[in-house]
């Protein structure tokens, strides 16, 4: 029986591929993506239509639009889910048109508004506590983890934990008569998950719960076939390099998976597992797409971040030769140049900053703080070299 960190490390071969380009092996930097044929510039090599899970950041929520990602400038969006609190309405949900309200309730279904509820009122009704709480100063996660910083087995240990009390926390709430000692797990577990979530994460990971709930439940261990949304995330390349270090958010995704599991409606509970939360996590620190705001000129404000699996094959390079830009839900991948046949389609991973006004080492230090990697792509290869 593989560990929990091994089964996450499975990674299903990549079954998406398109018109234009094809997934391969490189020499350098695991998978990337290869033209098929000589391509014109200005081709639309890929769309990846929508993510697999994504979320708007905290401060931005009524700010950008749930459904297309319209942000004007920082104008709060009039247009909202709203529930009965007490004697007020309160928003859950912002959005730029009646339109994209419509596709977001249609999405989510009853069983996804019912869940998101239940989500934002835990977390609203927690705020001002936590914010309180969080003023205090804490012991970093490696003051908890023999003053060292954590390796591999503590990341296995911790989310084996995690597994363990998620399935007390199931077993407890599905009981139809939980016991007096069910009923206090429950409340501690609750209790304890607040004061570590943070509030994306927790967000991120409901997303994902609902689109595993959309494809379909599966066989944890990969040994049957699994939905084609789920396989497109297995596909991905895990990262746990995250969790090696000293601000490791690794408290904060446990967290997430316990307090999900202490509030969704209980049809939803099969989904919500640590290693599925795991897989989930472990895919987004290395494959995320920001969402931007879409400024001309001038640096952009991040606003969230989400999951687009067909579009995260495309390794980065300092001299790319496509661009990508984001209408709406969608990623869209064009060629900046005409592309040889077999050669790589490479992208900038580097956001707003412009790599030909940076010097090499610039370079390779902000992806390395940013995405984890030493950038290995020719222009940067060549460019060591001379120097
Ligand atoms: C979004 S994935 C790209 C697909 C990935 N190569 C795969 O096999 O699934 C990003 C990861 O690819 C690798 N990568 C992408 N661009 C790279 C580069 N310029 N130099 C070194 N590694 C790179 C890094 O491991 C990075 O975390």
């Amino acid at each position: 029986m593989p560990n929990i960190l091994e089964a996450n490390a499975l990674m299903l071969e990549p079954i998406s591929s398109s018109e234009y380009c094809e997934i391969r092996q490189t020499s350098w930097a695991g998978r990337g993506m290869f033209a098929k044929t000589s391509i014109p510039a200005s081709t639309t090599v890929l769309q990846s239509p929508g993510p697999i899970a994504y979320v708007i950041l905290q401060p931005f929520r009524h700010e950008v639009c749930d459904w297309c990602f319209a942000y004007d400038n920082g104008k709060r969006w009039t247009i909202s889910y709203d529930i009965q609190v007490k004697n007020s309405r309160r928003g859950v949900a912002w959005f730029c048109s009646d339109d994209c309200y419509e596709h977001w309730y249609g999405n989510l279904g009853e069983l996804g508004i019912e869940a998101w509820i239940a989500l934002d009122q835990t977390l609203a009704s927690s705020r001002p506590a936590r914010i309180k709480e969080n003023a205090k100063p804490r012991p970093p996660l490696t003051a908890r983890i023999n003053n060292t910083i954590p390796v591999p087995r503590d990341i296995e240990a911790i989310w084996s934990a995690c597994d363990t009390l998620a399935s007390f926390i199931t077993t407890a709430r599905l009981a139809e008569q939980p016991t007096k000692a069910q009923r206090r797990l429950l409340r501690e577990a609750h209790q304890s998950a607040l004061s570590f979530i943070d509030e994306d994460d927790a967000f991120l990971l409901l997303a994902g719960v609902l689109s595993l709930e959309r494809a379909g439940l599966f066989d944890e261990a990969l040994s049957k076939p699994i939905p084609l949304t789920w396989q497109a995330l297995l596909e991905l390349q895990p990262s746990i390099s995250e969790y090696l270090k000293n601000d490791s958010p690794i408290t904060r995704h446990v967290a997430a998976v316990h307090l999900l599991l202490c509030i969704l409606p209980l049809s939803l509970l099969p989904y919500c597992s640590a290693i599925n939360a795991l897989r989930l996590y472990t895919r987004d620190s290395c494959n995320s797409f920001g969402i931007r705001s879409q400024t001309h000129g001038s640096e952009s404000e991040f606003l969230g971040y989400g999951v687009w699996p067909s579009a995260s094959y495309f390794n980065h390079s300092c001299d790319p030769n496509l661009v990508k830009t984001s209408p709406g839900r969608a990623w869209i991948f064009e060629t900046s140049r005409e592309i040889l046949p077999d050669e790589e389609l490479r992208i900038s991973y580097l956001g707003d900053l412009a790599p030909h006004e940076m010097d090499v080492e610039e370079r390779r230090k902000q992806l390395k703080q940013t995405w984890g990697f030493d950038c290995d792509c020719p222009l940067c290869l060549a460019q060591l070299q001379v120097k």
